[in-house]
């Protein structure tokens, strides 16, 4: 799978873990950053850029690591047709695919170990869209007041 992935300094070297893991799951992944070290950096620029080639790439998915990823999920947010969700655990991974389909996922990486981040991560990698009717129809509420808020 075609994947894109975008960190400040807060997750690094889970960022450096995360390509090599995935490389050798197989996926194709594109780092955008950062790609050096630097404590003062900022997240916005490196979501934002994971997050508008999701959206250039349809089929991809996106990670954003930060520190608690609370703002790598806000800044993914404002790219329009992203839907990053903030996962903690293994199933709040899981339900963000079936239920809403989310083709962006935030960590935490100073919430978890390396390895529960990694586990979060290949969670929601390997977890369908249900399909649902009504997780599909919720969805399509938020977009059309999307449309709604954007033609006025
Ligand atoms: O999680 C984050 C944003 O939600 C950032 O990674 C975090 O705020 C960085 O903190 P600091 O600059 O103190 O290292």
């Amino acid at each position: 799978m075609r994947l894109h992935i975008g960190t400040d300094h807060a997750g690094f070297e889970l960022k450096n873990h995360l390509v090599e893991h995935l490389r050798s799951e197989g996926h194709d992944v594109v780092d955008h950053g950062a790609h050096v070290y630097d404590a003062l950096d900022d997240y916005p620029a490196f979501c934002i850029s994971a997050a508008e080639a999701v959206i250039a790439e349809p089929g991809s998915l996106g990670i954003v690591i930060g520190g608690s990823g609370n703002g790598e999920q806000l800044a993914a947010n404002r790219v329009p047709g992203i839907r990053a969700i903030l996962a903690w655990s293994v199933e709040t991974a899981k339900l963000g695919r079936q239920h809403n389909d989310a083709n962006v996922i935030s960590v935490g990486g100073r919430m978890h170990t390396v390895e529960e981040s990694t586990a979060i991560i290949d969670a929601f990698l390997a977890e369908p869209f249900s399909g649902d009717e009504r997780h599909q129809r919720r969805i399509d509420q938020m977009l059309a007041y999307e449309a709604q808020r954007d033609a006025r």
